[in-house]
């Protein structure tokens, strides 16, 4: 292609979402003249969007630092320190971004955040993204309470867990939530971004920007059912007590194949903590 191609907004996010797969300034500038970007243009538009010292090492072990929260697993760890705890990495998936993570809580804590949350649970809500409100949703059968961030000894711990384990800081997460869902209870397949055709969004965007992660803590494991799937890449996580699921979203599309949903509990109950992160400082 000869004509000069504009760097986008999107194009920008693309390059992002690949390094926060692991690829590396060459093989980003690669890919995009295989989707046909002119290679001066690609060249740039990386250099651009990654961070200078990433772009001037531009060697696969380098340390691509992202806009997106992200665990670290260059060099292919099997476990992660994250301070007063060491996580199990137990697999990864590239697109959509996918880290499934062990012995996130131990079987202490996951019974300790029940018990707190318990008293507290009401028929879920889910945001209202026509008004930037609050409603019951058909779709969303389980119950559930919000922790302010840091409002006990334990969630602070969990949170500077979380955010050592992700690489983002607290306070760009929206307070703990806590779920229960009983038998036959789901929640049906959605994005956890704020859809921009919605006219409540630019509300809900205001208090810290878009959702780019989530990560879906287990505090129990259901007798069966119950499962945390992406329907797009037929993946289905199990519930495990003290794993999690983490997922990224580089942009509010359904592109990043993040649609997921808490498939129908068959028997016994599923206990689970969700953590939303958002691109800037939420409050
Ligand atoms: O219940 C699950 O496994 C998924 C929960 C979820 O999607 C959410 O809290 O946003
Ligand atoms: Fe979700």
């Amino acid at each position: 292609m000869s004509a000069r191609q504009p760097i986008t907004p999107a194009l920008r996010a693309w390059i992002a979402e690949r390094a926060a797969e692991g690829l590396d300034l060459p093989a980003l500038v690669d890919a995009m003249c295989q989707a046909g970007w002119d290679a001066q243009v690609a060249r740039q538009a990386a250099e651009e969007t990654l961070p200078s010292d990433t772009a001037a090492a531009a060697s696969p072990e380098a340390t691509l630092a992202t806009n997106l929260p992200e665990p670290a697993l260059q060099g292919a760890p099997t476990r992660i320190d994250v301070g007063d705890r060491t996580v199990d990495v137990l697999m990864a998936l590239a697109h959509p971004r996918v880290v499934l993570l062990g012995n996130l809580l131990s079987p202490e804590e996951c019974t300790a955040l029940i018990d707190a949350a318990r008293p507290r649970m009401a028929r879920s809500l889910t945001v209202a993204t026509a008004t930037g409100g609050e409603e019951v949703n058909a779709d969303r059968t389980s119950e559930g309470m919000f922790f302010q961030r840091g409002e006990t000894a334990l969630v602070q711990r969990i949170e500077a867990r979380i955010a050592r384990l992700v690489n983002w800081p607290v306070e760009h997460g929206e307070g703990l939530q806590v779920l229960r869902y009983g038998p036959g209870a789901e929640y049906k397949p959605h994005y956890d971004y704020f859809d921009p055709a919605q006219r409540g969004t630019p509300t809900l965007v205001r208090r810290g920007g878009q959702r780019v992660a989530t990560l879906v803590l287990y505090l129990n494991a259901p007798a069966q059912g119950g499962a945390t799937t992406f329907p797009d890449v037929g993946l289905e996580v199990t519930p495990h007590p003290g794993h999690a699921v983490f997922f990224s979203y580089a942009r509010p599309d359904p592109d990043t194949r993040t649609l997921h949903a808490g498939a129908p509990v068959h028997a016994g109950e599923k206990w689970i903590a969700t953590k939303w992160l958002r691109e800037r400082e939420f409050h």
